[in-house]
């Protein structure tokens, strides 16, 4: 079966103080599948990314969203929608459990004790875990937080920008594990950008190569490990 598409970008382009970083990107995005974005420093992958939940927007080109032009979206049902986490997990001051609620407290909703207590199931977090304050927890147990946080509106896609980046080699791992198993349960479409390769080709579907803020290649693992273009050949021979 041929894969839905969840995003489409239609030639976008990004130009700031009479500079273009991003030139004519268009692609798509595939439901429920992982997309892991590489390349190069400076290449223009973290601005792509900050436009998938309108922290920037395109100097031109279009963004389809779920079938919706990124223009028409409410600010607060696309950030619904589509959930950002980041290198290092933002927490509020207080418990595990308040963190957790926070995306319901924001919209004057409760969590029971039992709803909180699936939401760290999901991310292999004990019970026990409710009431601890995130000020004990390590910088793995915290991103394994933000990600069940990242859970609780039920979102569509996920942009996980270097989520592994901060942590330890075992933790690393967990994180990985638990995004594939995130991705399959809940069918969760995810955008994700790193610079361990290694990791891009463990749980990617599809990779898209990005240099000097355009495109250079878009495919399978194997495909992208079988890349002709000599600046993506060069790019992964340093990386690997
Ligand atoms: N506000 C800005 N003003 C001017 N130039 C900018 C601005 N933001 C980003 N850039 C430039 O845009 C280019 C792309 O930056 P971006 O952060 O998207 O790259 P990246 O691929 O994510 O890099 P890294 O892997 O180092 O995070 C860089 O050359 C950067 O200097």
């Amino acid at each position: 079966m041929e894969d839905s598409i969840m995003i489409q970008l239609k030639d976008i382009n990004y130009e700031i103080d009479g500079q273009t970083i991003l030139k004519h990107i268009s692609a798509d995005i595939y439901k429920g599948k992982i997309t892991t974005i590489i390349g190069p420093s400076g290449a223009g992958k973290s601005t792509l990314l900050s436009f998938f939940n309108a922290l920037k927007s395109p100097t031109s080109g279009q963004l389809i969203i779920d079938g919706k032009n990124l223009e028409s979206y409410d600010f607060i049902e696309l950030r619904r929608k589509v959930q950002l986490v980041s290198q290092v997990a933002t927490m509020i001051n207080g418990t595990v459990k308040d963190n957790l609620a926070l995306p319901l407290t924001l919209q004057n909703k409760t969590m029971t004790d039992d709803e909180a207590t699936q939401f760290l199931k999901h991310v292999d977090l004990p019970e026990t875990f409710l009431n601890k304050n995130t000020k004990e927890l390590s910088g793995g147990e915290k991103q394994k937080v933000s990600l069940a946080r990242s859970l609780v509106n039920k979102p569509k896609v996920m942009l996980l920008d270097e989520v592994t980046s901060a942590l330890d080699k075992n933790s690393k791992q967990a994180i990985e594990d638990l995004l594939k198993k995130i991705n399959k349960e809940h069918e969760v479409t995810m955008l994700n950008i790193t610079h361990d390769i290694n990791l891009a080709f463990d749980m990617s579907d599809y990779i898209w190569v990005m240099i000097d803020g355009q495109i250079a290649e878009i495919g399978t693992v194997d495909e992208i490990q079988d890349a002709k273009n000599d600046n993506v050949r060069k790019f992964i021979g340093e990386k690997i």
